[in-house]
């Protein structure tokens, strides 16, 4: 125990307290870990940990306490709930113990964890033109770093954020007091926000410690050798931070990543929402297409077919070659369900090679390691073997890890590693004869002395005739010899009793104890020796970190591929064309409705000519679905997986953005309308002409004219300037008019059949708007009165009545082609082809101004018009009323 009085141990508790900036501590104190005061009141609130009272120096103070053996559960639940845990361990000093902090677990750091998901740490610097990015994921050493610039590089840094959804991140001191910045961060992620030493970000110092970790070469071949990106800052603050919180997990950090987030399609914090890409907007995991596309084997598996889901590409060369591996797999099915079989023996390669490199990892580990890594050569055995996959990528990405070097490490660890060993590392019992010399001396010296004890018995009772003799061993007295009462006198006089019981009694010899003293011997000598070289062969897989790493994504992308195919083969998905642009779905279904529908699939057409979709159709007729579809499947396809069609021609996006009603807008205390303008002028600036954009009902948030203002402003925006490929769903039916005179704009709608007061929706998307307006209609449908239901037809028709607006081409914004009247539903334009009808739709404009409040007419029109409404009709003769028409006829044609 401590050599500090028990009331100095509280004083110690809390002096240690006050060095770190972790929220709680814990300190042992001989076979305990214990918190005290404000900690362990903590502990106790939420890990429901006995509290109990401890007095020092007059005072007392709240006490909890766990076993040694006991504590990684309790900082698991701690860090998971995001605190930050200091561990004090007790170390010998000449005078006694003391006590240090060696560990600060943090929710970056926690290698404890148990989900399959990844795990990073971020680090994030700002610098005078955009961030750098690095995160790293202690729990399987991946080390990635990027840098973001540009007008929108805000947006772009929190998208990433996003997109690895940290648990931890360390904002550079320039983020430090940007409350704005950093509330954005919180909104978009569950990252505790932690502070890191200034220094740490400092361009010289964090580019050293890159270099130190990852060597110049690394850093050189990426580009970052001046060492003075942003990225190296934020890469080298963040190596220091896991050297400083004690994981030792540093090792397992072996190689350097750069990417570029060209690299990968856009897709903001929203529009991951949205997609439902790994949960629903309910928050459920199932449901996501994320739940319904996963077929994988390994818990590697499923952490990389989600990184390809939120992460998905621009080159259409990487993303063919992960189509033809699909096809492959695809294309034989028995080839493919014995590797996703084999594959099921494997275990998480990159984790068990940061368990080994922090030293956590145990004879099991190892058992474990050698396991995954034998998985390896037989499936690269069965893509070889199996003709249509020995043809496609898959046989080059079987070959990367260096099988010789597999299998070098499997059979030291198959020599090594007990077949069955206990699940501690100090007790011995750990290791395979024949793998140490000394060891199996050490055994063999070890059986031999159990053997002379087994046999002692037998011996015994020939030599001395003893017939109730009996040798057995208890914890107090050890190895004994019992005689039966009635035989006490035969016993030889080297015969030491030591005790007597009712019927026995028990004795020992000299030899009996030198024997039982070298068992003991032995045994301690074998658990040290077992435990060395247990640490030492711990340290030779650790050595082999990157190899585990190889060989654990390789078999974790193989599993990513197959479930792909499973999932293609399975839903008669097919390989999409990728294509520089344009988009042709013949047949396109929605890759999770299907699963529980009966999908009515539809075609999606967009092409040069055919930029911008508005979709139209009443309420549930399937407008979001649609839309959500043709968003999911170029997701589908940038991923590299098949999509849901009959046929699929892609091109290649840079982004997808959606603007979609969402659920949860109100529960973070934003106004709806509010949210939904942040994202469209997110949309509008961030959207390029190379993007998709998904328009859900923008505009439904504010009051109607608000709304389809503002709609109609953005159709003309995205349209003239922006050029991104749109599918836009409104119940306006008033901008359906703007197909007539925006080049690029084209009507589809959802088909409903109505039929006695019913409607069925038909689920079928067909060219051109929808012939009505619905809402009035729905509203009479599920019976609203008669009386609500006239007034508001009668309330929409004034609403309509002499209400303008103009559509504006491409080109300058003085070129007015048309203007949409709200009471007669049409164009109107002045220039040739003044019936609004689409001939203006060139751009081309005679020159003549219109008025927004209506269309300028010659003073002879003008003049007819005004006698017409003048016409006082129960007044004036039929003949009379037909002559008067004749007349403005003529008068109108001769104009
Ligand atoms: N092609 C389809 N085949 C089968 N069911 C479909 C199809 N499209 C949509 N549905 C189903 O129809 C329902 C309504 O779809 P959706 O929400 O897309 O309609 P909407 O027109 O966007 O509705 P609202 O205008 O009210 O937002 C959903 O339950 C969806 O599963």
């Amino acid at each position: 125990m401590s050599a500090v009085s028990e009331g100095g141990i509280v004083g110690e508790f809390l002096s240690l307290k006050a060095e770190t900036d972790a929220d709680v501590l814990t300190m042992q104190v001989g076979d305990f870990y214990e918190f005290f005061a404000d900690d362990a009141e903590l502990v106790g609130d939420v890990l429901d940990l006995n509290v109990s009272k401890k007095s020092s120096h007059g005072s007392s103070y709240p006490m909890a306490g766990v076993p040694l053996s006991e504590l990684t559960p309790y900082v698991k639940g701690l860090v998971e709930r995001g605190y930050r845990v200091a561990v004090a361990d007790q170390y010998e000093t000449d005078g006694g113990h003391a006590r240090r902090i060696s560990r600060v677990v943090t929710p970056g750091t926690l290698l404890e964890t148990t989900s399959a998901d990844a795990q990073y740490l971020a680090g994030i610097v700002r610098v005078d033109d955009g961030y750098g990015l690095a995160f790293a994921d202690v729990t399987t050493g991946r080390f990635l770093v990027s840098a973001v610039s540009g007008p929108d590089a805000d947006s772009k840094a929190l998208t990433e954020l996003y997109r690895f959804d940290p648990a931890e991140v360390l904002p550079g001191p320039e983020l430090r007091n940007d409350d704005s910045f950093l509330e954005r961060v919180r909104e978009r992620t569950d990252a505790s926000l932690s502070v890191h030493d200034a220094n740490a970000f400092a361009p010289g110092k964090a580019a050293h410690r890159t270099r130190e970790q990852f060597g110049t070469e690394a850093l050189s071949s990426l580009g970052l050798d001046s060492g003075d990106g942003a990225e190296v800052r934020a890469a080298g603050a963040v190596l220091s931070y896991v050297e400083e919180t004690g994981a030792g997990v540093l090792g397992s950090m072996t190689r350097l990543q750069s990417y570029h987030a060209d690299d990968h399609v856009e897709l903001d914090a929203t529009t991951q929402r949205n997609l439902e890409l790994t949960e629903t907007m309910h928050g459920d995991r199932k449901g996501s297409l994320f739940e319904t596309v996963d077929h994988t084997k390994t818990s590697a598996g499923r952490r990389l077919l989600k990184e390809w889901l939120q992460r998905p590409r621009r080159s259409p060369d990487a993303l063919r070659e992960r189509q033809s591996s699909v096809a492959a797999f695809a294309e034989s099915a028995l080839a493919r369900e014995e590797i996703r079989e084999t594959l099921a023996d494997a275990y998480d390669l990159e984790r068990l090679a940061s368990k080994a490199v922090s030293g956590s990892a145990d004879a099991h580990d190892l058992l474990r390691v050698r396991d995954s890594l034998a998985v390896l050569p037989t499936v690269a055995d069965a893509v070889a073997n199996a003709p249509s996959l020995s043809g496609s990528p898959l046989a080059e990405l079987v070959s990367r890890p260096n099988r010789e070097e597999v299998e070098r490490l499997r059979e030291e660890l198959a020599e090594a590693v007990a077949e069955d060993p206990p699940n501690t590392v100090t007790q011995g019992g750990l290791l395979r004869r024949g793998y140490d010399e000394e060891l199996d001396d050490i055994i063999d010296s070890h059986e031999e002395n159990l053997e002379w004890f087994d046999t002692l018995a037998d011996r015994e009772k020939s030599r001395t005739g003893i017939s109730h003799l009996q040798v057995d061993r208890n914890k107090t007295d050890g190895y004994y010899l019992q005689v039966g009462k009635s035989d006490t006198d035969k016993v030889p006089e080297e015969y030491e009793a030591v005790k007597t019981l009712k019927n026995s009694e028990r004795y020992v010899t000299d030899e009996l104890r030198e024997r039982e003293r070298e068992i003991l011997r032995l045994e301690e000598r074998r658990g040290e020796l077992e435990y060395e070289l247990f640490g030492e062969l711990r340290e030779r897989v650790a050595e082999h970190a990157e190899l585990l790493q190889d060989v654990g994504r390789t078999l974790a992308e193989l599993d990513v591929l197959a479930s792909l195919a499973v999932h293609a083969v399975e839903n008669g998905w097919v390989r999409p064309e990728l294509v520089e642009s344009g988009l042709d779905i013949e047949q396109g279904r929605h890759p999770v409705v299907e699963r529980t529908t009966e999908f009515v699939p539809n075609d999606v057409r967009m092409d040069d000519d055919r930029e911008f979709l508005i979709v139209t159709g009443p309420n549930m007729s399937g407008k979001s679905t649609y839309m959500r579809q043709v968003a999911l499947i170029t997701l589908l396809a940038q991923v590299g997986s098949f999509v849901p069609a009959r046929s699929a021609r892609i091109g290649v996006v840079d982004g997808i953005f959606t603007r979609v009603g969402a659920l949860d807008e109100l529960a973070q205390g934003r106004s709806t309308f509010m949210v939904e303008m942040q994202e469209l002028s997110n949309i509008l600036h961030s959207a390029s002409e190379d993007s998709l954009v998904i328009l859900d009902e923008v505009g439904r948030g504010t009051a109607t004219y608000d709304g389809i203002s503002i709609a109609w402003a953005a159709t003309e925006y995205l349209h003239n300037e922006v050029r991104a490929k749109t599918l836009f769903a409104t119940h306006y039916h008033e901008l359906t008019t703007l197909a007539d005179h925006l080049e690029r704009v084209e009507n589809v709608h959802v088909a409903a059949d109505e039929r006695d007061g019913d409607v069925t929706f038909l689920r079928t998307v067909r060219d051109g708007p929808t012939n009505r307006s619905y809402g009035i209609h729905v509203a009479d449908l599920a019976g609203v009165p008669m009386p609500v239901v006239e007034r508001s037809r009668d309330v929409l028709d004034k609403l309509r009545q002499e209400k303008a607006i103009e559509a504006r081409g491409s080109g300058s914004n003085e070129s007015v082609q048309a203007v949409f009247d709200l009471g007669s539903g049409q164009f109107q334009t002045n220039g040739a082809g003044g019936n609004g009808s689409g001939s203006d739709a060139d751009g081309t404009n005679d020159g003549e101004e219109s008025d927004a409040a209506g269309p300028s007419l010659d003073p002879e029109t003008e003049a007819v018009l005004s006698e017409l409404a003048g016409v006082e009709v129960a007044d004036i003769s039929p003949i009379d009323l037909m002559s008067k028409v004749q007349e403005w006829q003529q008068r109108v044609e001769e104009r």
